[in-house]
């Protein structure tokens, strides 16, 4: 019996090690990739000779390199000496993956629940801090397989990462949805948020000319969902003037919206009740949003068993992401008809939808625009509602500010355009301001393509950087009176500070350098408009405590969103 049971647990070992070291070579191969394609720039522009150091065109500053520098060996880095011993027996165990190295440490620190909580650090990044609190500045996770994890939050941290980052950056992070691509879906690369090097370049590239034509021609019918949307606020309160608990789900819905009328130039209907009858496509859209949301949290934030078997969680993420595929698919398709009709008509194509105009792009196949999309809804739609959930909050905790935007929304027509919102200071101030308080991407994740310097340790290419810089709003170093909300801090200063050198990477709500969100000016918005028909409408009060965020990867507010809209006289 246990001879049988030792000989299955060498053989699972075996398959295990086979997949681990499978994983272990995407990382690698990727850097590789990056590499080569840098080499190939440098022999195809003729230099023989090393380029000068670029400072990056993204840098307003450049970091202050010291003389003399002593270097520290990257094993100088501080951090929990428990984990290097599980480093060493970490090959034995069938699980790996980079949040599972913050989810071991945090067991072992605070004596977590081992089978409760699965290993699960609840994906609360905001625990990063304790590490910060133990050991400084820069602290060192060893991982599996020698892809240690180096946790930073200091901005001119940040600023050296970003100047050393080059043309290709790589991220890494969401493990399961670029298994679900690859493996499932057999798509050859897993969607601009994953994909890198010359890959990752070609799809942003076919993607920023058409994101920022639709910003510009729908802006009208975002504007026309936000007073649906005001309109849904009015039906849905209750006799306090409450909304209901899953008035989330509402946010969602107008966020899904939005990026239906940007991205597929379509009306599907989810803030009309009516619509959402379980088998139109809306339904479909938004169940499948939900569902693979909370399944791609479960997934990544703890052990990832779905690697190796279909646990309940991976089964739960394929059948949501399945779901999201085949409505958006329904599109696509639409979308390849109508323009090779165009084509074959010898029409002008000067006037094209989001979907079509990506379909011009030399390189681009149905593939790449399917995961485009679904990584806009599912990366897009979460945080532009994570946004708006949060800064309705924040205005309902501070009438101060509300009557200041309520007297600048009143000087402006109904029929606002995208100019007038840019014109807004005080509503654009609120906007940076909650996103620096509460940004729904709080880590910016990147993979070392090269060896770099961060407080004289040495840290070697191939090391995974966490960077956590919503963390700033916990120290008055950088942001006075950082926990306050506080929109006018950001009139004085372009980056909301004391104009310190490195301040723009004390808040960095999109993220920063080529791979920084693509999608910003189509979410500020949908965001602005949303603020101004609420504001110009209601009085917007929360009677429930404080809401905080649950700063996972993809964050949502932990409370139920009850606010209160009072009419008011205008
Ligand atoms: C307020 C709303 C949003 C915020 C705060 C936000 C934030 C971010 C952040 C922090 C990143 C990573 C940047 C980095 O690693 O440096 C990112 C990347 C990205 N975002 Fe957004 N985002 C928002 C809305 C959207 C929307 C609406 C879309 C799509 C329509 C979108 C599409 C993307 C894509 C495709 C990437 C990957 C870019 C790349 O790697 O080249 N985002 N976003």
């Amino acid at each position: 019996m246990w001879r049988s049971t030792l000989r299955n647990q060498f053989l699972r070992q075996c398959f295990v090690n086979n997949i681990n070291r499978k994983f272990l070579k995407s990382s690698v191969a990727a850097i590789s990739q990056v590499q080569k394609i840098e080499t190939e720039q440098v022999v195809k522009s003729g230099s023989t000779s090393p380029e000068p150091i670029q400072t990056s065109p993204y840098l307003s500053v450049v970091p202050k390199k010291t003389l003399n520098e002593q270097f520290l060996s990257f094993d100088d880095i501080p951090g929990p000496k428990s984990l290097r011993m599980i480093s060493k027996f970490w090959g034995m165990i069938p699980v790996m993956g980079t949040e599972l190295t913050v989810s071991i440490i945090q067991y072992f620190l605070s004596g977590g629940k081992f089978f409760g909580g699965v290993l699960s650090w609840g994906g609360n990044a905001s625990f990063f801090k304790k590490f910060f609190d133990i050991y400084g500045p820069v602290v060192r996770l060893h991982g599996a397989f020698g892809s240690d994890v180096v946790l930073l939050k200091k901005p001119e941290d940040a600023c050296a990462i970003f100047e050393s980052e080059g043309k290709y950056p790589i991220r890494s992070c969401l493990d399961s949805i670029e298994k679900y691509r690859v493996e499932c879906r057999k798509y050859t690369q897993p969607g601009p948020f994953l994909t890198h090097g010359s890959e990752w370049e070609k799809v942003r590239k076919s993607l920023e000319q058409p994101l920022q034509t639709t910003v510009a021609e729908q802006h009208g019918k975002i504007r026309k969902i936000c007073e649906s949307f005001v309109e849904r606020i009015t039906i849905l309160r209750n006799k306090q003037e409450e909304m209901p608990p899953d008035f989330k789900v509402e946010i969602c819905k107008w966020s899904l919206e939005c990026l239906s009328a940007a991205c597929l130039n379509k009306d599907l209907g989810f803030l009309n009740p009516h619509c959402l009858s379980p088998t139109s496509d809306s339904s479909k859209l938004l169940d499948g949003l939900l569902g693979a949301t909370e399944a791609i949290r479960r997934c990544e934030y703890g052990f990832h068993l779905w690697k190796f078997v279909e646990t309940p969680a991976w089964k739960v993420l394929v059948k949501n992401c399945d779901k999201i595929d085949t409505v958006l698919s329904k599109h696509v398709e639409e979308a390849i008809t109508s323009l090779k009709y165009k084509q074959d008509k010898g029409g002008s194509l000067e006037k094209v939808s989001f979907l079509e105009s990506l379909f011009l792009h030399d390189g681009i196949i149905k593939e790449d625009v399917m995961t485009i999309l679904l990584d806009m809804y599912l990366i897009g739609a979460n945080a532009t509602a994570h946004t708006a959930a949060f800064l309705l909050y924040h205005l309902s905790r501070n009438p101060r500010c509300q009557i200041k935007i309520h007297e600048e929304v009143r000087k402006y027509p109904e029929n606002i355009g995208r100019d007038d919102l840019k014109k807004m200071k005080y509503l654009q101030a609120c906007i940076k301001e909650s996103l620096r308080l509460d940004p729904p991407i709080p880590i910016l994740s990147r993979v070392l393509s090269n060896d770099i310097t961060i407080h004289h340790y040495r840290i070697p290419k191939g090391t995974h950087i966490l960077f956590a810089s919503h963390l700033n709003k916990m120290g008055n170093e950088y942001f006075e009176d950082s926990s306050w909300f506080k929109p006018e801090r950001w009139f004085s200063d372009e980056h909301g500070g004391f104009g310190n050198e490195y301040q723009a990477f004390a808040s960095m709500p999109f993220g920063y350098g080529p791979r920084a969100c693509l999608a910003k000016d189509l979410a500020e918005t949908e965001i602005g408009m949303l603020i101004f028909k609420v504001c110009r409408q209601f009085k917007i009060e929360y009677n429930y405590g404080d809401i905080k965020s649950s700063n996972e990867l993809l964050a949502s507010p932990t409370k139920s969103l009850k606010f209160r809209f009072v009419k008011r006289v205008l």
